[in-house]
C-alpha cells in the first residue's frame, strides 16, 4: 500500500523550482493541515488585473542575510488559525515542490512569523497520497552540504547596508536573542552577537575602548541592544555603560537596567510615582519579624528574594507561623528579602505587558498551573493573549517611563480594587509573548533604534 509513498523524518530538505528556493528544510508537521512558508515583506500587486504577491524568504534557519525575492500568482487569502489559537488572514499560492525524486503542486500559506524557527512548515494535506512520516527520524532523504548551500544561494547574499547594532548578551542560542538578530537582518543591519563574557574595557577619560576577546577593538557600533541576564548585570551594565561613554546609543541604558534589577530600588520610585503596588515591607533584621507580618496585614503573605527571575525567589507563606521561620530562615542566609502582602483575587495569573518606546505592543495574560500562585512561564504558567483595561495601559506606560525603559516587560496582577504593579523586567523574553502573538515584537525594538538614530532604509529614502 505504501509502496511510491516517500518515507520522511520530522524534518526534510525539499525545494520550489518556480519560486527559485532550490533547498530549504521543512518541518513535517502532520498535525497542521496546511502548509506555510515563512515569509517577509508580503506585498500584494497585481499583474494584468490579476492579483499577485511578492514577498522575499530566508531559506536558511538561523540566517536572516540571505534572501530570496519571490513573486506568485494570488491563489487565495484565508483565515489561518494558529497553534496558540489565534488567526490571521494569510495569502495562498500554489506552487510545485520537488522532494526526494517527485514533484507536485501544493499550496502554501504565506506567514511574517514563525516562532520556531523553521522556515517552513509541511502540513498533512501536502502530503496526502504522497509521503509517510516517520517522527522519530529526520532528514531521512539527504542533507546538503554547506558548501552546496552556499553554491545555491551565493547570489542571494544581501550585503547589510543599514546600521552596526550589536547584541550584547550571553547565550546566542536563547530564542530571544536568536528573534533580535533576524529581525535587524531582515531590516538590513548588521547585526552581531557580543557575548559579555568576551567583553573589556580600557577605562581611559579621552579614548575609552571596548576591546573583545582575542585583541579586536569594537569601535564602530552604532547601537547596543543590551540583554542582560540577571546573574551578569554587574559586569553587564558596566559594559552597557562604557559604551555610552563611548557614545553609542544603548537601546535601555545601563542606569535605568540597574535600578530596575533592584526590586526595592525600583518599587521605591516607581510608589513615587503614584503606582499602585500590594502592601509591602522591607526590614533588616528578624527582631523585626513580626512586626513586618502585620504591616502586610498578616499571613497568607509572599515573600520575595529582591533579586530573584523566573519567579524562583518568591515564596508563598500560608500561615503566620511558616511565614516567621521561611523571613527568618531567608535572613540567617543574609538574602535580602521583600515581605509582600498575597493578592489572593489575581487568582494565579497575571498580565505581561510589552513596552517598547511609549507603546504597550503587547500584553499577555500569564496562568498559573494547577496549584501554583506563580504566572511565570518557567514555573509551569501558560500564555494567551488579552486585552488590558485603559488603567492597566496607563499603569504599565507609566512604570516603563518612571525607570526610564525604552523597552520593559511591565508585571501586574489585577487585585480588588484596580490593577497593581509587581515589577518591571529590563529584558524581557520574547518566546512567550511572541509564541500567542502574530506580532513581530523584535522587529518593533529594532525600529526605535532607526527611529533614534535618524536611519531611513535606502528604498525608502529613493522613494523621498
Ligand atoms: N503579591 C503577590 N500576590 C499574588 N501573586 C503574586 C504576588 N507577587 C508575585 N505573585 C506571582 O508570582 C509571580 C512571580 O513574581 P515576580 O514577578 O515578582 O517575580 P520574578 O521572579 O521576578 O518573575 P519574572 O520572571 O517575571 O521577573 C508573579 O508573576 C505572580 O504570578
Ligand atoms: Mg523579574
Ligand atoms: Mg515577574
Amino acid at each position: 500500500m505504501n509502496n511510491n509513498k516517500i518515507v520522511v523524518g520530522s524534518n526534510e530538505w525539499c525545494s520550489f523550482p518556480q519560486i527559485n528556493i532550490p533547498a530549504i528544510k521543512a518541518r513535517v508537521d502532520s498535525g497542521a493541515k496546511t502548509s506555510a512558508l515563512h515569509a517577509v515583506n508580503i506585498v500584494p500587486f497585481k499583474k494584468e488585473g490579476i492579483p499577485w504577491v511578492s514577498f522575499e524568504v530566508h531559506p536558511l534557519q538561523d540566517d536572516g542575510k540571505t534572501t530570496v525575492h519571490c513573486e506568485a500568482q494570488v491563489h487565495d487569502k484565508r483565515k489561518v488559525k494558529s497553534s496558540s489559537g489565534n488567526s490571521e488572514v494569510r495569502f495562498v499560492i500554489k506552487t510545485v515542490l520537488s522532494i526526494a525524486d517527485d514533484t507536485w503542486e501544493v499550496e502554501l500559506t504565506l506567514t511574517n512569523r514563525d516562532s520556531m524557527g523553521y522556515r517552513m512548515l509541511l502540513g498533512r494535506q501536502a502530503m496526502s497520497g504522497k509521503m509517510l512520516v516517520d517522527p522519530e527520524s529526520a532528514c531521512l532523504l539527504g542533507e546538503p552540504t554547506d558548501d552546496l548551500l552556499k553554491q545555491h544561494y551565493h547570489n542571494n547574499l544581501v550585503k547589510p547596508t543599514g546600521l552596526k547594532i550589536g547584541l550584547l548578551a550571553s547565550n546566542p542560542n536563547l530564542y530571544s536573542n536568536r528573534r533580535i538578530i533576524e529581525a535587524g537582518q531582515e531590516r538590513g543591519h548588521e547585526m552581531e552577537f557580543l557575548n559579555i563574557k568576551d567583553c573589556y574595557i580600557k577605562l581611559d577619560g579621552k579614548n575609552p575602548e571596548m576591546h573583545y576577546r582575542g585583541g579586536r577593538i569594537l569601535s564602530d557600533f552604532d547601537a547596543i541592544i543590551p540583554r542582560i541576564r540577571p546573574s551578569a548585570t554587574f559586569y553587564g551594565t558596566a559594559l552597557t555603560r562604557h559604551f555610552e561613554a563611548m557614545g553609542v546609543y544603548t537601546l535601555n541604558n545601563a542606569s535605568s537596567i540597574t535600578r530596575s534589577r533592584d526590586k526595592l530600588y525600583a518599587l521605591q520610585l516607581l510608589i513615587n510615582n503614584g503606582l499602585p503596588i500590594p502592601t509591602t515591607g522591607f526590614a533588616n533584621s528578624p527582631l523585626d519579624t513580626d512586626e513586618l507580618i502585620k504591616m502586610v496585614g498578616g499571613a497568607p503573605l509572599i515573600v520575595k528574594l529582591l533579586e530573584g527571575t523566573q519567579g524562583k525567589g518568591v515564596v508563598l507563606a500560608e500561615t503566620t507561623k511558616a511565614a516567621e521561620s521561611l523571613i527568618n530562615a531567608f535572613k540567617s542566609l543574609k538574602a535580602n528579602i521583600l515581605v509582600q502582602e498575597f493578592v489572593k483575587e489575581a487568582n494565579g495569573k497575571d498580565l505581561r505587558c510589552f513596552v517598547v518606546n511609549g507603546r504597550v505592543v503587547e500584553s499577555i495574560m500569564r496562568t498559573a498551573a494547577p496549584g501554583e500562585f506563580r504566572a511565570n512561564i518557567h514555573m509551569g504558567g501558560t500564555a494567551s493573549l488579552v486585552k488590558i483595561t485603559p488603567e492597566e495601559k496607563k499603569v504599565a506606560l507609566l512604570a516603563a517611563k518612571t525607570l526610564n525603559l525604552k523597552v520593559a516587560g511591565v508585571d501586574i496582577i489585577r487585585g480588588q480594587n484596580g490593577p497593581l504593579l509587581l515589577e518591571v523586567n529590563s529584558s524581557p523574553g520574547l518566546e512567550g509573548i511572541e509564541g500567542v502573538s502574530s506580532k513581530d515584537i523584535a522587529g518593533k525594538m529594532i525600529e526605535v533604534i532607526e527611529k533614534d538614530l535618524k536611519y531611513k532604509r535606502v528604498e525608502e529614502v529613493d522613494n523621498a
